[in-house]
């Protein structure tokens, strides 16, 4: 599903009016009336505006116009003069119907109990013109009407969330259901402002629906996924279904490079090697029989391995370099040799996760215009790629975006919500999944399932999108309670998430 961003839906309404010629007033109509069949099924008896000066505030106005004209009780708190034509407009239109307007300056005894008397708060203080933060009175205000258990509608967005990356400056209306126009944005979706928008809801108001085609952002939903599904040739063999390596493991993380083969294995791969330290190998042995598992030949990856991998890359389509490999110099040196390596071009992708990640951010040239190249970086990964401080870049599409521009290579930035790009600036974000994934180990079978969907024949972005959707389906699909969730539980939910995409 398309999103747009704040700007982008300004400039969307712009074209609308000037190149369609319909008339903005004929769009705030639209709004109203979309925002007008969401109030009427409860039956509210007393409505109360939350009227801002933009645009925002004009959709509530004409929308409170419209339930006076069916006969509902509706008032206004006027915070600052409507300042467009629009929504002059539309608040003399909700004068002449009868509607009552209060100015509201700060939050008083008399205002806290007149709020009271409504059944239902549309809240038109700021859509997605909203900048900066809230003022000291409609934090106030905000707040206090986030404790009370009327039911909440916002207009657009819920006031106080940017629209962009989803802050709360530092608080945001706490709507229930979320009535937004043309297209949601991506401040609906990242958190924190994802827990403020409630139910939402995109009401088709008459914008050109290929206006919207000229966005680069989509949110992985079912639909996208459905499209992506490797298909299972039921003559297939083992090398139909492909084959991967995961270069991974050391002495201190043993069981990263196993939860990574398990991604492979569950997400359907024909035939899956790992390369690791002996320690490593025998903890793979013993929990997967399945994996074909070859030693290094010291206690952590070096040079030395370069031939034996060498050689192994010949029988393999996808490699997964870096889980749990630590970081000790020697092993810095085998990651820099490997992916500079000539071998590596011949693999349908080599997905680069952790401790490989490390190593890349010492000479991140290396990975520069790489074509099968595919990078897995956390928050803390990236800030070390970007060397920009992990507030600055969570939650920042600009910042994955221009990375994999300038990079020219293509990455998943993982959070709650994680964001995909590619080297032409094209972006993803993937919402599924829950808190059961913010657990150590989740990464690792993310970057197993990655190369298990490349050599299954899904193309590196391909996977990377499905990938991310996969896993993070299978955590909503487990019946156990989120916390209770592990990597490997997780992996045993894949099935159920098949199920899922097949009844769609
Ligand atoms: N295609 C569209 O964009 C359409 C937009 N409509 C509505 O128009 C809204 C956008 O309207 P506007 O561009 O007028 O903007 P808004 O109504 O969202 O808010 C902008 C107003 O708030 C003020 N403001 C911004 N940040 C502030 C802050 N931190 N503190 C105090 N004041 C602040 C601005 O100075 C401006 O007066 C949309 O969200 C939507 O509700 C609808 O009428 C239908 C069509
Ligand atoms: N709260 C959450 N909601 C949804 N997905 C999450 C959440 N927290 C983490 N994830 C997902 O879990 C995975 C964690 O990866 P990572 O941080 O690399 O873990 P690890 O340290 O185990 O390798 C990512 O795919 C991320 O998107
Ligand atoms: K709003």
């Amino acid at each position: 599903m398309k999103l747009v961003f704040p700007k982008q839906m300004k400039e969307i309404d712009r074209r609308t009016i000037e190149e369609f010629g319909i008339p903005s007033l004929l769009l705030m109509e639209n709004a109203a009336t979309a925002l007008e069949h969401e109030i009427i099924p409860f039956s509210p008896h007393k409505v109360l505006l939350l009227c801002g000066s933009g645009n925002n505030g004009g959709d509530a106005y004409a929308a409170g116009r419209k339930l006076l004209a069916r006969g509902i009780e509706v008032s206004a708190l006027r915070i600052g003069m409507p300042s467009t034509r629009e929504a002059r407009f539309n608040y003399k239109l909700f004068k002449n119907f009868g509607g009552k307007v209060y100015g509201f300056k700060a939050l008083t005894e008399k205002i806290k109990c007149f709020i009271k008397k409504h059944d239902l708060v549309l809240d038109g203080l700021f859509g997605v013109g909203f900048k900066g933060m809230l003022s000291a009175e409609i934090i106030d205000l905000i707040e206090y009407l986030n404790a009370l258990s009327i039911f909440k509608i916002a207009v657009d967005i819920p006031s106080g969330i940017n629209g962009i990356n989803g802050t709360v400056n530092p608080v945001a209306f706490k709507a229930d259901t979320t009535v937004t126009f043309g297209a949601a944005k991506p401040g609906h979706y990242f958190f924190p402002g994802h827990s403020f928008t409630g139910l939402l809801k995109i009401a088709k108001i008459g914008f050109p629906e290929k206006l919207f085609e000229t966005s680069n952002i989509e949110l992985v939903d079912d639909k996208l996924a459905k499209a992506f599904l490797p298909e299972r040739i039921p003559w297939g063999h083992k090398g139909t279904f492909g084959k991967v390596c995961i270069v991974g493991g050391s002495s201190k993380y043993t069981g990263a490079a196993l939860l990574a083969a398990l991604g492979s294995i569950r997400i359907g791969a024909g035939m899956v090697y790992t390369f690791t330290p002996k320690e490593t190998q025998r903890v793979v042995r013993n929990s997967l029989p399945e994996v074909i598992s070859i030693a290094s030949k010291s206690a952590i990856l070096t040079s030395e391995d370069l031939e034996t991998l060498h050689a192994l890359i010949d029988d393999i389509d996808t490699l997964v370099v870096g889980t749990g490999i630590g970081r000790a110099d020697e092993t810095v040196e085998f990651v820099k040799k490997l992916l500079s390596s000539e071998k590596v071009k011949s693999l349908k992708a080599v997905i680069i996760d952790a401790d490989a990640l490390y190593a890349v951010s010492k000479v991140p040239e290396i990975i520069m215009g790489r074509e099968n190249f595919l990078l897995t970086p956390h928050p803390g990964e990236f800030s070390r790629l970007t060397r920009k401080a992990v507030e600055e870049i969570v939650n920042n599409i600009d910042a994955v975006k221009s990375f994999a521009r300038e990079m020219e290579t293509r990455l998943i930035l993982k959070g709650a919500v994680s964001i995909i790009a590619n080297e032409s600036g094209n972006i993803w974000l993937n919402n599924t999944g829950n808190t059961g994934l913010a657990k150590a180990g989740s990464g690792d079978l993310l970057s197993g399932t990655i190369a298990g969907l490349v050599a299954q024949g899904l193309s590196p972005l391909e996977a990377l999108i499905f990938g991310s959707y996969f896993m993070g389906k299978a955590a909503e699909l487990a019946q156990e309670y989120e916390a209770t969730l592990s990597a490997s539980m997780i992996a045993d939910n894949y099935g159920k998430v098949f199920e899922y995409l097949k009844t769609l």
